[in-house]
Formats: structure tokens, C-alpha cells, sequence
């Protein structure tokens, strides 16, 4: 605050004092309170609205500033305007837990979502992440299930074993998850040292209309550390914002943490013949069949000036894409696409892209969305509100940039043979144990993996009442690896026997 600066209310009336005690006394030396006393009641009304919704899914998060810098070219497959080489953009991340409320703990077993908010100089492009590469479900459907199952017990308000474990035997597509989950990186040591990934399936579009499919991957130059589960669970006790302060303080004391950007590739034709569904969340694609190329870093180096303001306050969504970059038709993310905007709504208001963290450093003309709640802008004067106007033409990106109209249309002729893939189906096959079974032997390549993984599963899995649903996971396990499942059996009747 300037020098210069004085105390007034919000509406700008210069007040003398910030206590009630002055209206109260007045010069009589007492007094009841008066209507009149703007500034009390004005403190009190705003103090019982201080609160917005908090996020239904990854409430509690990390936030700060940072910047992406292109480390190459990527015209041959993408005119995406922030992907010329050396070109820098700055970037917003919040990185989250998922099924727990805001003030909880941060080092709670948990995925944790990752978002970053690319304000390029072609508007924003929002890359909405998970830490790990691959989903629970591949049926968007299930999305609000698998959330509720992981969260509290509607009677007890606890969370609770048996809601988890009776929607995961019920819905197996998440084996592969649960083991990313229960495995040492279900407990980030903090978010500078985890990696994340788009998971879906994307486009990487280029202006003549062709275009590659595409999976992102964001790996951390600090090196992949994780805490053990009793570290993780002691520090939840002794400091719930772990890893709010630990990346707070790493950029107050300039200590930047890094990430390398890297795509993986596939053309139409090869998705075609690719063995795996490419637009089911639940599989990764094999870095030998295609490899990971690397096209930017970013180096987070500011941190928020004001929480609630950079970070409550900012809305990421799938749907917020640059030329360039486009969706798939990956069911999961096609109903993201709505979902996000749905919740920006719904928790900011109609206006949530005006909001200065979420408004776009680039130009913004968009005269056939006015008026709503909140409108702070000029909301375009006396231009046109109706399209098609001759008395005021609206001008195109393609005429302005001199490009194909095609660098911005989202549709191709492979959308047919996306249809029919995407076309998905609850059905479970041998085909979703494969990879889980092959996670599984690479985490057996870590001297006590596997045993402690186990031992994460036995302290969920404890907590589980019904024998029948407690033999149901033991046996999705064992779809997985015959040993694990047995092992798992063994050790978690132990347990309860123990207890
Ligand atoms: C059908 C599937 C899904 C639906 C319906 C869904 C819906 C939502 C909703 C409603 C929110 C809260 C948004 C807000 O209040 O601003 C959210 C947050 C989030 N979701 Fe999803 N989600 C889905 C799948 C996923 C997947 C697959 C990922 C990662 C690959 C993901 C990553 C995130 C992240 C990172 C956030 C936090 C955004 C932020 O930082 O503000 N979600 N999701």
C-alpha cells in the first residue's frame, strides 16, 4: 500500500476509523449501534460471504507462477503459436489432491492433479493433468461415482473402506490405477518432485488440417522422490500444507524447481493399427513404440500475490484450447470438455473468464457473449450483440493471420474411425490385466516395492467389513499377478486377525 494511500470503505468513502467503537461513543461516551454504522454492517454481510464453493474434486492445491519455453520447433506437427522454438510462455499450475476438502492433508495417498494455465500470445491453452498417465474409468459416467466412493460415507461422513473398495471390485477398468495409487507414488514427496501427464489422448493439429494424436508428459528435473506411507501419514498429522509451504518457500529462496516437457507421436494411420484402444484412459502407450520427444521446459519462479485471487479464483478447463492443439474423442475427456465449464459456472459465476487469473493476455473479442452477472469489462460498447451484422463485419482469425481456415476446425474425416472406436464399452477383457501385470513386474525391478505396496493395500484393504467384498479384491489382484493377490489375502486376514 502507497504511502499516500487511506483507509475507506469499499465504495471508496474515506472512514475515520476501522473500529465500531467510534460510532458506538460517539462524543456522548456511549451509545447503542445504529443502522447507520455502514462500515459494521458492511463487514459483517461480506465477512457471511467470504466463502465460494470449494472445488467438488481437487479442492486442496499448490499454486504458483512459472513460465514454458518451447525447446524446438514443432512445425512439422503442430502450428500451435507457443511451440516456435525458444518462444517463452507464461503459466499458472495448481496442483491438487483430488478427493479430499480443502483444509485437509496434502501428503494424503492420493492421485494429484496437475493443471496449468498457458497464456499464450493465441489466447489460453489450459493442459488439466493427473500425476500419473492413466484413469479409473474410461465410461464418463462413472466419473461422480468413483469420486463419491472415494470420498465420505453418506451416513458416517467418514471415509470409508468399504464404499472404495465395493466400487473398484465392481468396475475392475481401474486395476491399473489402484496400483499407480497404492505403489511409492501415491505419496509425492511434494509436488517438485512429481511428474504429470495429459493421460488422454489429444491432437496436435497443424493448418493444412492434418494432425497427430498426441500424449503429454511432464517430468520433473528434480527426480521422481516419494515418501514413505508412515512419513507421508506423519507429516499429514504434524503439517496438513506440506506441500503448499514447500513450494512456497523453494521459490521465495529462488531454489526454481524444473520440468521438461515431452509428446508422444501417433499418426491416424498408426492409431488404426495400434493395439490398444487409444482413446481409453486406462492404457499407456509404450515409449519404445513411441517415443518421447521433448518440446518445451518449465520453470515455476513466482508465487501468488494473493490466493484466493490467483489461485481459488482461477478455472482450468480441457475445453480451453489454442489453434493447434484440439481433443480427441476420448469419451472420458469429451464430457470433461463440458464438466469444467459446467463447475467455473456454477463456483465462480457466468463471468469466471474475466477474472484476471483466468483472463487471456491476448486479445479477447468475443461481443456475442455479454451482459450476466459480474460483468466488469466495457462489455464491447455498441458493437453488434447479433451475428451476421453488414454495419459492423466481424473479422476472422484466418483473414487477419492469412491462414486455412482448417487450423481451426476440429473436425476430420478420421472422426469417423474415432466414432466407432471411441464407441466404448464397460466390458472387462484379459486384455486391461496386461498392463497392470507388466507395471507390476517393473515395480518388482525396486528392492521393496512390492512389499511395501502390498502393505499399502492391507491398511486400506483392513478396513474393509465384508468378507465377500474383501475375497472380490483379492481376486482382481490376482488378475493382476496370482502372487500379489494371495499375498495380499494372506497378509490383510492377518491383520484383521491381529487386530
Ligand atoms: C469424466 C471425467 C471427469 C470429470 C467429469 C471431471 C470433472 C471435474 C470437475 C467438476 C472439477 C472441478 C472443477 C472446478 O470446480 O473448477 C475437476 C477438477 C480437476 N480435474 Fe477433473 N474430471 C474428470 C476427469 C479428470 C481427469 C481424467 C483428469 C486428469 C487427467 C482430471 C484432472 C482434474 C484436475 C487437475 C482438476 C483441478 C482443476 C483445478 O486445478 O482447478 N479430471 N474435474
Amino acid at each position: 500500500m502507497g504511502d499516500d494511500k487511506y483507509y475507506t470503505l469499499a465504495e471508496g468513502c474515506p472512514f475515520a476509523s476501522n473500529s465500531t467503537a467510534v460510532l458506538m461513543r460517539g462524543r456522548q461516551g456511549g451509545g447503542l449501534g445504529l443502522l447507520q454504522d455502514t462500515q459494521l454492517i458492511e463487514t459483517l454481510a461480506h465477512f457471511s460471504r467470504e466463502r465460494i464453493p470449494e472445488r467438488v474434486v481437487h479442492a486442496k492445491a499448490v499454486g504458483c507462477y512459472g513460465e514454458f519455453e518451447a525447446t524446438r520447433d514443432c512445425s512439422d506437427f503442430t502450428c500451435a503459436s507457443f511451440l516456435k522454438a525458444g518462444k517463452k510462455t507464461q503459466v499458472l499450475q495448481r496442483v491438487s489432491t483430488v478427493g479430499p476438502e480443502s483444509g485437509s492433508a496434502d501428503t494424503s495417498r492420493d492421485v494429484h492433479g496437475w493443471s496449468m494455465k498457458l497464456y499464450t500470445d493465441e489466447g489460453n491453452l489450459d493442459w488439466v493433468f493427473n500425476n500419473t498417465p492413466v484413469f479409473f474409468i474410461r465410461d464418463p459416467i462413472k466419473f461422480p461415482s468413483m469420486n463419491r466412493s472415494h470420498k465420505r460415507h453418506p451416513q458416517t461422513h467418514l471415509p470409508d473402506a468399504n464404499m472404495f473398495w465395493d466400487f473398484h471390485v465392481g468396475n475392475p477398468e481401474g486395476i491399473h490405477q489402484l496400483l499407480v495409487l497404492f505403489s511409492d507414488r501415491g505419496t509425492p514427496k511434494s509436488v517438485r518432485y512429481m511428474n504429470a501427464y495429459s493421460g488422454h489422448t489429444y491432437k496436435f493439429t497443424k493448418a493444412d488440417g492434418s494432425f497427430k494424436y498426441a500424449k503429454i508428459h511432464v517430468k520433473t528435473q528434480q527426480g521422481v522422490q516419494n515418501f514413505s506411507s508412515a512419513e507421508a501419514t506423519k507429516i499429514a498429522g504434524e503439517n496438513p500444507d506440506y506441500m503448499i509451504q514447500d513450494m512456497f518457500e523453494a521459490i521465495e529462496r529462488g531454489d526454481y524447481p524444473t520440468w521438461n516437457v515431452y509428446v508422444q507421436l501417433m499418426s491416424p494411420e498408426e492409431a488404426e493399427k495400434y493395439k490398444w484402444n487409444i482413446f481409453d484412459m486406462t492404457k499407456v502407450w509404450s515409449h519404445k513404440d513411441f517415443p518421447l520427444q521433448q518440446i518445451g521446459r518449465l520453470t515455476m519462479n513466482r508465487n501468488p500475490r494473493n490466493y484466493f485471487a490467483d489461485i481459488e479464483q482461477a478455472a482450468f478447463s480441457p475445453s480451453t484450447m489454442v489453434p493447434g492443439f484440439a481433443a480427441s474423442a476420448d469419451p472420458v475427456l469429451q464430457a470433461r470438455l463440458f464438466a469444467y465449464p459446467d463447475a467455473a459456472r456454477y463456483r465462480l459465476g457466468v463471468n469466471y473468464q474475466q477474472l484476471p487469473t483466468n483472463a487471456a493476455k491476448s486479445q479477447v473479442y468475443c461481443p456475442f457473449q455479454r451482459d450476466g452477472k459480474m460483468q466488469f469489462g466495457d462489455n464491447y460498447g455498441g458493437d453488434p450483440n447479433y451475428v451476421g451484422s453488414s454495419i459492423k463485419p466481424t473479422k476472422f482469425y484466418q483473414e487477419v493471420k492469412r491462414t486455412e481456415p482448417a487450423a481451426l476446425y476440429l473436425h476430420t474425416d478420421h472422426e469417423k474411425w474415432a466414432g466407432e472406436v471411441s464407441a466404448y464399452t464397460s466390458e472387462i477383457t484379459d486384455a486391461d490385466f496386461v498392463q497392470p501385470a507388466a507395471l507390476w513386474e517393473v515395480i518388482g525391478r525396486e528392492p521393496g516395492h512390492q512389499d511395501r505396496l502390498i502393505d499399502n493395500l492391507v491398511s486400506s484393504l483392513k478396513g474393509v467389513k465384508y468378507p465377500e467384498l474383501r475375497k472380490g479384491v483379492y481376486s482382481l489382484f490376482s488378475r493382476v499377478n496370482k502372487d500379489l493377490g494371495s499375498k495380499l489375502q494372506s497378509r490383510t486376514e492377518a491383520a484383521i486377525k491381529a487386530a
